[in-house]
């Protein structure tokens, strides 16, 4: 029997695999077998491709301690019965985050502001940028500032001086902080499904690197951003989340770019919360988020 009270830790399982009868049963029984109390499950159930996700959050208690990497053991079997994509997190490790960025600060200063007051609970590990404008603000907060600047001729060089602060750092998600620089095919496959990038505009919509002239242009009455994970196809990667902004004809490009910073703003500082609380899952090209 679990006492609620001598609750020992909390725990995160994401899991996707076919739907079949019998998930929800098998996870509950893995879970009461080891005295765990489940204090929320999410599950989604995509007929279209046939996948099933489920994220589920359980403590253990002090009748039954139990490690990450116990759980983790213990579960495999189960896992295996259902070919199940899966992990165990422990909710109160706070993972590391590596942050790019060019010269737009906004973004920038948004998630280091949130990690301070404890909101986003994430380790920034360093800042990488292609411009020197942000390392005194990086540096002011105790931060590895690495400056690599990109043209044709280094842009693999660099790339390799980017994956090796990555794994120097054991960084687990790297975030695209108005980065404004295309990062290549090997580069998105290295960092598949660990890499998020805020578009400053509503996907699908105006793509590339100046969104707010050809909002003007088109003369739209909402702008918004969208934070999506990093894939080859630039801007096409698979949505996170969306913020949107009214706008009227009054408002000129400089009036458009004010605007979205705070859709900007919000969009990453969210999709990036979503991402280090376990609560987004690939489903092809697209995600399911448990929010
Ligand atoms: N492989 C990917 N790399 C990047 C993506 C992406 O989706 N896939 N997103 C961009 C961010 N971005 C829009 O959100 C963006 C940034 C830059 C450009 C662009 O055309 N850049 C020019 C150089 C511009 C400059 O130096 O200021 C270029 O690289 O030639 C388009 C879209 C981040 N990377």
């Amino acid at each position: 029997m679990n006492d609620k009270q001598s609750v020992q830790e909390s725990f995160i399982l994401m899991v996707s695999c076919k739907g079949l009868c019998g998930i929800v049963a098998a996870i509950g029984n893995f879970l009461a077998d080891r005295g765990c109390y489940i204090t929320s499950m999410s599950q989604f159930d995509d007929v279209e491709s046939d996948r099933y996700f489920s994220r589920v959050t359980f403590t253990t208690s002090a009748h039954h301690p139990a490690s990450l990497d116990e759980l983790k053991d213990a579960f495999k079997a189960t896992a295996a019965s259902f070919e199940m994509d899966w992990d165990i997190y422990d909710a109160a490790e706070r993972p590391k985050v590596l942050l790019m960025v060019s010269k737009f600060d906004h973004c920038l200063q948004d998630l280091f502001y949130r990690q301070k007051t404890g909101e986003l609970k994430i380790d920034i590990t360093a800042v990488v940028s292609n411009h020197e404008d942000l390392r005194e603000f990086v540096e002011s907060n105790d931060v590895p500032f690495h400056y690599l600047p990109v043209n044709p001729e280094n842009k693999a060089a660099q790339e390799n001086k980017l994956l090796e602060i990555v794994d120097s750092t054991k960084s687990e998600l790297v975030v695209l902080a108005r980065y404004m620089q295309i990062l290549s095919n090997d580069l998105c496959r290295k960092l598949s499904g660990r890499a998020i990038n805020i578009h400053h505009s509503f996907l699908p919509g105006f793509k590339g690197a100046k969104p707010y002239h050809q909002a003007f242009d088109r003369g739209v009455k909402l702008i918004g951003a969208t934070a999506h994970y990093v894939t080859a196809d630039l801007d096409e990667g698979p949505i996170i989340e969306q913020v949107v902004e009214r706008v009227d004809h009054a408002f000129m490009p400089d009036d458009l770019v004010a605007a979205g910073r705070d859709s900007e703003r919000l969009a990453l500082a969210k999709a990036v919360r979503f991402h280090i609380e376990r609560r987004v899952f690939m489903n092809g090209h697209r995600t399911v988020v448990f929010k």
